[in-house]
């Protein structure tokens, strides 16, 4: 998937605050507040993890794309910018996450 789709996403997301949850999954969501939000969040996550435990790529890309769809949610909930999180995955650009655990303060 490109890039600027999630770009989009994120857009029509954040546009949905304040629609009508009659017609808006997202409004809904929006509507039930970030503990609901996380606990989608979470289920997804989970049918993620039980999907990768069988063989069936179509069935991963379509959990995985719940999980990201709801983790968009959730951000735009919490007023973090995906961009944000492209900025912390570029910090972590090329750090080996074995010897950023070893540096760790004990
Ligand atoms: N990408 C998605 C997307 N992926 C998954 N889903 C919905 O996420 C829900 C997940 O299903 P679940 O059974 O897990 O959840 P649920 O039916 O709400 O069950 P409960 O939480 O009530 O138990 C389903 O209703 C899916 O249709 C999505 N709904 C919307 N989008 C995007 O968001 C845009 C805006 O959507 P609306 O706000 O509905 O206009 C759409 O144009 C899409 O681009």
């Amino acid at each position: 998937m490109a890039e600027d789709f999630l770009d989009t996403l994120e857009a029509v997301i954040g546009a949905r605050k304040g629609a009508d949850p009659a017609t808006s999954y997202v409004a809904r969501l929006f509507s039930k507040g970030r503990a609901k939000i996380a606990q989608k969040v979470g289920e997804e996550a989970t049918e993620t993890v039980i999907a990768a435990m069988g063989d069936d790529p179509a069935a991963l890309t379509a959990e995985a794309a719940d999980l990201i769809f709801h983790l968009l949610v959730l951000l735009s909930d919490a007023g973090v910018p995906l961009d944000d999180v492209r900025a912390e995955l570029r910090r972590r650009e090329g750090i080996s996450g074995i010897d950023e655990k070893a540096a760790r303060p004990s």
